[in-house]
């Protein structure tokens, strides 16, 4: 089953009728439970002389939690449908103090529900935009679409790809609602993420794991390594920074912060000095005092790209000498609030050093998300990193099913 009949799969249709017959049954039973209880309640209003409360009183506080059956019906109805016309008429709620509850720490997935809103609003803003317009499926019906998949950062080629499989598409000819129209686009679109099968999980090994981390400056590039650091250490790992990125006073004291933090070593040379002799440090003390990940952060000058192509060749020369595996991954970070330049990035690094992954940095604060289907379809790199926030836990292993959940779920 693909990923779309996973996540949102079953006939619609069916669905609907068996949320009415649920709502019905609940409904039902919520009737006469209230009708019960304002039973109860008139009945003990005239048993207590000393009651204060008038019975006009309480049965327009009931009314609060209490709708008829069928003012339920039409409303869960009209949620389905999208409509406002079937609103039932509440009363004002009745105000009630209540002391706040803990807040529960957030699973992952609601964790990329809450760090897509912004990606899941625009999409949909765009979307329903360019449906509104609908009039009939042809060739400025593909042309639009072209152009609203562009709008939401899946990028030129992905776009193209897209809406050329729907032109064959005979079910689009046949859509005869928005809603039909939606669901297949997207449908399409998870499809195409789905066809790339890459694998989404850092190359761990049972020895000694050397991870090198290039990206451009401010991409949130250290942030990765402190958070990843952090997360091997409480796995009980043995783990050790290397300050390659010696460009900048900065950077260097930017790492040894986070190595504080996440509680590992940090390698450093002073600044100016040759990024591969850290490295080679590292590296000998890695092997030597048989440490399980070494962290590599490494400076990211594209705009000197001879410079940074014989740096990282050099780095990449000295790890192979000492364990000739190695790098067993290089991660570019890439900031996700950046859209379509982080997509040019990624070409530009790849044209200087093989990249096997990306760490997408600040998910949470971008309403360009779009670009991780990009990223994997027309670059086919897999993005391995998902940064969701400012804080050492805020990082995880990309997950597709999450991701398509929060891109999409509104929509459908
Ligand atoms: N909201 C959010 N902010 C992030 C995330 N990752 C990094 N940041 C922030 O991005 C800023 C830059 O992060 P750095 O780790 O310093 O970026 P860098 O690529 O190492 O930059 P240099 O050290 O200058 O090379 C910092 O303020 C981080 O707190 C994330 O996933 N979400």
């Amino acid at each position: 089953m693909g990923l779309f009949d996973r996540l949102f799969g079953g006939n619609k249709e069916e669905k609907q009728v068996e949320e009415v017959v649920e709502a019905v049954e609940v409904v039902s039973e919520a009737t006469s439970e209230s009708q019960s209880e304002r039973m109860m309640a008139s009945s003990s209003a005239s048993e207590s002389q000393s009651e204060t409360r008038s019975e006009t009183q309480m049965a327009s506080q009931s009314a609060v939690y209490s709708m008829t059956a069928s003012e339920s019906i039409a409303a869960r109805l009209s949620e389905m449908q999208g409509s406002a016309k079937a609103e039932p008429k509440l009363a004002e709620p009745v105000s009630v103090v209540e002391t706040p509850a803990p807040e529960p720490e957030q699973t992952i997935e609601a964790k990329y529900e809450a760090s897509l809103k912004k990606t899941r609003s625009s999409f949909g803003e765009r979307f329903n935009a360019f449906l509104a317009n609908f009039r009939s499926v042809d060739e400025d019906f593909f042309e639009d679409l072209e152009e609203t998949l562009i709008m939401s950062d899946v990028g030129v080629e992905l776009a193209m790809a897209i809406t050329e499989e729907l032109r064959g598409e005979a079910r689009l000819a046949k859509a005869k609602s928005q809603d039909a129209l939606r669901a297949l686009i997207v449908e399409k679109i998870v499809d195409k993420f789905d066809e790339e099968q890459l694998p989404s999980e850092l190359n761990l090994q049972e020895g000694l794991s050397i991870f090198l981390f290039v990206g451009v400056n401010g991409v949130g590039k250290t942030t990765t390594i402190g958070k990843l650091a952090s997360r091997y250490k409480k796995e009980g790992k043995k783990v050790l920074l290397a300050a390659a990125d010696t460009f900048r006073a900065g950077a260097i004291d930017q790492l040894v912060e986070w190595g504080n933090r996440s509680a590992a070593e940090v390698v450093t040379k002073p600044a100016g000095s040759d990024p591969a002799s850290v490295v080679f440090d590292a590296v000998q003390k890695a092997k030597a005092e048989g440490y399980d990940v070494l962290l590599v952060d490494t400076a990211g000058r594209l705009q000197n790209k001879d410079n940074l192509m014989k740096e990282l060749e050099k780095i990449g020369k000295i790890i192979k000498r000492e364990v000739p595996e190695a790098p067993h991954d290089t991660i570019l970070a890439l900031d996700a609030t950046t859209g379509q330049n982080a997509i040019q990035q990624a070409k530009e690094f790849s044209a200087v050093t093989p990249i096997t992954g990306i760490a997408l940095t600040k998910l949470d604060g971008s309403a360009k998300g779009g670009i991780v289907l990009s990223i994997v379809q027309s670059l086919k790199i897999p993005v391995k990193l998902v940064g969701l926030g400012e804080k050492i836990e805020d990082l995880t292993d990309f997950d597709e099913e999450y991701f398509v959940k929060g891109l999409f779920k509104e929509l459908l």
